[in-house]
């Protein structure tokens, strides 16, 4: 088929929309078994689309008319959400019902563990839920400078382009900080460097002094010296908008620093007394309401008793560590960016009053990993692990290695029970299929976290017991 022919589009065909893939998008079929996916479409749906890409045997097409709608439709609360030129992309299930965007994640989550790992839950985890709108702590906005228009734009990124959107309100960002998004335009408008800031960090967070006042961090990244007169207007902004802390990062992230001292930015997980002090750049959950029900039902299912060892895997700053070791005999944090064990250890000892048991942090590579390394790092009762997008196959394959050839591990023993947090169901899937059918664990429960509402990220975590116990 010819390049022109593969994009041509023609008149809108009438198709019955009877599925929803990942990106929220409608799956039709046709006669002759062509699966079309249409932008903007829901199941149940009979819709007009225009074919904009054809393919052997798929087919891509947007939504121009709806015959007949789903009950499941709702209106989207953002403006700046569709399927119109220059709308954003940070969100693409803003038309679906929350529940049923729960739904999706979850059949995501079932059919990836049976199709790529031939693993099914003995049991579905309640979903974990929390707030739809204003969860989103963390962002990474661009900044351009659009001379033709003569304006600047602060914001998330086009659906499907580079471009950045022409946003003026935000909803999944707290209101504080989607109110900002005009004076940050203004700001970086007035300024000398109007040319050379591409990007603003988010973070949210309070003060760990004092947890009732709310600190938003923003994080200015510069490509050229600031001069005094852009240095005086960031502080004007930031006394202008006193929750506001600015961070300036001339070159890779360790050049990160504060432009003026000030409040120290923490999180909190008040249910087990924790204020955990970060910097703007370091991983945190972006979520910080599913945070706290997350770490809460983690330990929940790890269970772990006063007599127990516990390795907490990909341990970050600590977000599991140390609520584990407020209930653990002993706990090991291994984590592979040094900087964030250094404040992990920097974390320890400013919860000593909640911590009891004797805990360590370790810096380590996990893509890593040989069955003598899983030897020194010793015998577990049980496991959390909470690897990045790339999962933990290092680590799981070492274990079934270790299970298929116990004689090269005398006395070491395998965890009884694995807690597996995940932000890829895919690599989860991987991995859970390693765990079950070559390291002797049964997958005993799964279930989603709606960590991401409207976009169509899947957070979700898993049990792994070992068989026999
Ligand atoms: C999803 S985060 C979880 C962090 C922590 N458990 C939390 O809840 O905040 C994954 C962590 O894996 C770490 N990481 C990424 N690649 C790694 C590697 N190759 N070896 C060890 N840690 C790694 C990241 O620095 C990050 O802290
Ligand atoms: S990310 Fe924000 S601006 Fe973009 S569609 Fe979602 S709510 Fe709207």
């Amino acid at each position: 088929m010819t390049k022109q022919a593969e994009q041509a589009t023609s008149a809108p065909d009438r198709l019955v929309v009877d599925a929803l893939d990942i990106e929220a998008q409608g799956v039709a079929r046709r006669e002759d078994g062509k699966v079309v996916f249409i932008e903007g479409a829901l199941p149940g749906e009979t819709v007009s689309a225009l074919v904009r890409r054809r393919k052997n045997n798929w087919e891509q097409a947007t939504l121009t008319e709806i015959h007949r709608e789903s009950s499941q439709r709702v209106k989207p609360r953002c403006p700046h959400f569709g399927l119109h030129e220059g709308a954003c992309g940070g969100c693409k299930m803003q038309h679906l019902d929350g529940a049923a965007q729960v739904a999706i994640k979850q059949r995501v989550l079932e059919d990836n563990l049976w199709h790529l790992g031939k693993v099914k839950a003995e049991t579905l985890l309640r979903p974990i839920e929390g707030p739809w709108w204003g969860y989103r702590w963390r962002a990474r906005f661009s900044v351009r400078h659009v001379r033709k228009k003569g304006v600047v734009l602060v914001g998330f990124h086009e659906r499907k382009s580079r471009y950045v959107a022409d946003i003026r309100e935000c909803h999944v960002v707290p209101p504080e900080v989607s109110a900002l998004l005009l004076p940050l335009r203004d700001l970086v408008g007035s300024m000398d460097a109007i040319e050379t800031c591409p990007q603003i960090e988010l973070a949210c967070g309070v003060d760990a002094a004092d947890a009732t006042r709310p600190v938003i961090a923003l994080v200015l990244r510069h490509l050229e010296p600031l001069s005094e007169g852009d240095l005086a207007r960031l502080r004007a902004f930031g006394q202008a908008h006193p929750a506001v802390q600015w961070w300036l990062q001339p070159k890779g992230p360790d050049t990160v620093h504060l432009l003026d001292a000030g409040p120290e930015l923490a999180y909190t997980l008040p249910e087990f007394g924790i204020v955990m002090p970060f910097r703007p750049t370091d991983f945190t959950q972006v979520n910080p309401f599913i945070n706290q029900v997350l770490v809460s039902r983690a330990l929940r299912l790890l269970d772990a008793r006063p007599n127990e060892r516990v390795i907490d895997w990909f341990c970050g700053l600590g977000n599991f560590t140390l609520p584990i070791a407020t209930q653990a005999g002993e706990v090991l944090g291994i984590e592979g960016s040094e900087a964030l064990v250094a404040r992990s250890r920097e974390n320890l000892v400013r919860n000593q009053g909640a911590v009891r048991s004797p805990t360590r942090f370790v810096a380590r590579n996990l893509f890593e990993m040989t069955p003598a390394q899983l030897l020194e790092d010793g015998t577990a009762d049980k496991w959390l692990v909470d690897p990045p997008r790339e999962g933990a196959f290092a680590l799981v394959k070492t274990l079934a290695d270790l299970h298929q050839d116990p004689t090269t591990a005398p006395g070491w023993r395998a965890p009884r029970r694995i807690v597996y947090v995940s932000c890829n169901p895919a690599t989860l899937a991987r991995d859970a299929g390693l765990l079950v059918h070559q390291a002797g664990y049964r997958c005993t429960a799964a279930g989603v976290v709606n960590m991401f509402p409207h976009t169509a990220h899947v957070e979700s975590m898993a049990v792994f017991e070992r068989s026999g116990e």
